[in-house]
């Protein structure tokens, strides 16, 4: 299923370039990559290991600064010529920026409720309003009914629902998915892709996610290749899983 996007983009990326190391260990992680990711896509980050997708994610999600090129993250200009042009990285990966990780990073001895609620009080909410909001997000993604329960004992679908419950808290409008349905069986991973185009379509989001799971290709707007740290794109109808690299 696809829809159709909207507005300016809420990621763009201008000549990125990331290396680790100089001289002999130099390693060019990404290479020149551009990208225009508008509200309510859901793309996807494919490519073989070591291709620098991670890399690529991370940087988007301001964990990394690039060495070159521009980044702009919901009109606002973030990195100029590999210069981070804000200090804050923390507030401005809560304003802008939802994680959900591939292995859900709940902390296990906070019930369901409070491990949304974290990221609103981080955020400097109270810790009631955190809590009326989480409880309202679990209940908008299904999960209500396991507000109270501890991380362990919830099966690999509900954990990516309150990890996707997390990400959503701070009301991102970019969304960054490491592997969002590795760990699930055909069907979950198809309620969860469901969940991810409900949330780009009704909070005019966009939702990027690297991902080697076949299952859920045709889900994606578009599919972006990396190979050695470059980028090729691949357009909706022009998406044929076939034609795609082995993603080991
Ligand atoms: N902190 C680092 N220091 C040095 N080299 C790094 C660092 N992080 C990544 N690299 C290198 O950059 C390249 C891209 O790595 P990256 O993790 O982005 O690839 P990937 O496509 O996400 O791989 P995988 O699918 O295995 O997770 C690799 O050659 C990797 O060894």
């Amino acid at each position: 299923m696809q829809t159709t996007s909207s507005g300016a983009p809420l990621v763009r990326l201008d000549r990125i370039s990331k290396h680790f190391g100089e001289g002999e260990t130099r390693v060019d992680a990404v290479r020149d990559v551009s990208l225009e990711v508008y509200p309510r896509q859901v793309v996807a980050l494919l490519g073989p290991s070591g291709s620098g997708k991670t890399t690529l994610l991370n940087i988007i999600g301001c964990i990394l600064d690039p060495s070159s090129g521009c980044m702009e993250l919901d009109g606002e200009l973030v990195v100029r010529d590999g210069r981070r042009l804000r200090g804050d990285l923390r507030r401005l990966r809560l304003d802008k920026i939802g994680f959900i990780f591939q292995f859900h990073n709940l902390l296990p001895f906070l019930d369901v409720t409070d491990n949304v609620a974290i990221v609103l009080q981080l955020a400097g909410v109270d810790i009631a309003n955190a809590r009326k909001r989480a409880v309202a997000l679990l209940d908008y993604l299904e999960i209500g009914h396991r507000a109270k329960a501890m991380p362990a004992k919830l099966s690999g679908g509900e954990a990516q629902r309150v990890a996707i419950a997390r990400a959503l808290a701070n009301s991102p409008r970019i969304i960054l998915a490491d592997e969002p349905t590795a760990a699930l069986d055909s069907k979950r991973a198809g309620i969860v892709m469901d969940l991810l185009r409900k949330l780009a379509v009704e909070h005019d989001a966009a939702i990027i996610a690297v991902t080697h799971d076949e299952k859920i290709f045709d889900r994606f707007d578009h599919i972006h290749q990396l190979r050695d740290g470059r980028l090729f794109g691949m357009h909706d109808e022009q998406i044929d899983v076939s034609r795609l690299d082995s993603p080991l």
